[in-house]
């Protein structure tokens, strides 16, 4: 890639969404350094090949070293806190990982002369919407303090662009789903809250059953809609997204949708379908800060950065999830097994 390979700092690249990133850009001939506090993310997400340091965006003078010891030019922020239910419940938390711990990472971008950083921002920043899909100019209103965190975030990457030249592509991803097509990522988290992660692991065995969070919106079948988009796809703008600030673009804000809403009653007949079993349900009342439906107006990606989302099917989407878990219970018991030879054997 251009710019006489100066490396990336993916942060957060132990997780689901930087670890799929990470590698398309080592496939893609980037250097990549990661920053995880391993807080949610594992060092087995982390792509061969990819350095990982260990330590928090909280941490300026760590962050300002590694920049230049690395060589690092760009920046991709995904690190930070991101279960909507959870932040409703510890705003301050969320507030500080995602506002504080920015404006750390920011400050040592400032003071080490980053070029250019992507920020990973969220649908959650629209909150309330009747327009049936939200295109980047509309007026954010965030319903939960996620949102309103990431929201702040983006504001405060906005002043700091402004004072100091940093150029930001700010992507606001709708809902990120399915694994690597090539099963070498997926996603890792435990006690994941997602839907497509919940209803794939009820319809491998890994959970008996789950909740179906309100059935009384306003919606084709009552449950709430979200635009779901494969991490693969999420993965490529990323590079793009590198690829069009390091030739000079402006600072920009992009939707990464599809423009496509799918029901939450109906993503999960989809996986009884593909997965030829019956996913448990129970009822359960709204959960708490949830929008009844987020779909993307997704054309000023594809105009912006040439994106061409490749993995578009809700089939697809699902059907990398299912072989993820799979291929993550195959493992698990591979790894029981050796320990069992290795105790036996001592
Ligand atoms: N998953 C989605 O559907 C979705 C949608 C919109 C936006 N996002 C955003 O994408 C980003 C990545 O999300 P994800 O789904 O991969 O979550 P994740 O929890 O799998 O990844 C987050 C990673 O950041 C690390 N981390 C957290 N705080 C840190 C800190 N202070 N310092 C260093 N490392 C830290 C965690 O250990 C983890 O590896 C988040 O910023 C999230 O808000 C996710
Ligand atoms: O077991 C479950 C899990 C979820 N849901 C519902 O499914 C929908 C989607 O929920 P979830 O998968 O938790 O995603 P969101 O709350 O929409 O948030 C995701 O999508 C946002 C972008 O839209 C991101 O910013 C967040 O980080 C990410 O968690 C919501 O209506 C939930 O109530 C259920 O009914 N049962």
């Amino acid at each position: 890639m251009i710019n006489g390979n100066r490396a990336v700092l993916v942060t957060g690249g132990a997780g689901y969404i930087g670890s799929h990133a990470a590698l398309a850009l080592r496939d893609a001939g980037v250097r990549v350094v990661v920053l995880d506090d391993l807080s949610t993310g594992t060092e087995a997400a982390v792509p061969s090949g990819v350095t990982l340091i260990r330590g928090s965006t909280a941490d300026t003078k760590l962050i300002v070293t590694l920049v230049r010891l690395y060589d690092i030019d760009s920046v991709m922020h995904f690190a930070g806190s991101l279960v909507v239910p959870e932040s409703v419940v510890h705003p301050v938390a969320y507030w500080r990982n995602n506002v504080a711990n920015t404006m750390n990472l920011a400050e040592a971008c400032v003071l080490a002369g980053v070029e250019q950083l992507v920020f990973s921002s969220t649908a959650a920043v629209y909150g309330l919407s009747d327009a049936a899909q939200v295109d980047e100019d509309t007026v954010p209103a965030p319903i939960n303090p996620y949102g309103s965190s990431k929201l702040a975030a983006e504001r405060l990457l906005a002043d700091v662009s402004a004072a100091h030249g940093i150029r930001v592509a700010v992507l606001r991803y709708f809902n990120v789903a399915g694994a690597d097509p090539d099963g070498r990522a997926g996603q890792r988290t435990v006690g994941a809250t997602h839907l497509i992660k919940v209803a794939c692991e009820v319809a491998t065995g890994q959970r008996a059953g789950m909740s179906v969070f309100g059935c009384d919106y306003d919606t084709i079948d009552g449950t709430c809609v979200r635009d779901f988009i494969h991490v693969s796809d999420l993965a490529e703008a990323h590079v793009l997204a590198l690829r069009y600030l390091r030739a000079g673009g402006a600072s920009t804000t992009l939707n990464c949708g599809y423009g496509r809403g799918q029901s939450v009653r109906a993503v999960i007949e989809a996986v009884e379908r593909l997965s030829g079993t019956t996913v448990e349900l129970t009822t359960m009342p709204r959960r708490a800060g949830d929008p009844p439906a987020l779909v993307a107006q997704a054309d000023r990606i594809r105009s912006v950065l040439g994106w061409e989302p490749r993995h578009t099917g809700l089939d697809e989407i699902l059907g990398s999830s299912l072989a993820w878990e799979r291929r993550m219970m195959q493992e698990r018991t591979f790894e029981t097994a050796r320990s069992i030879q290795a105790t036996s054997a001592a």
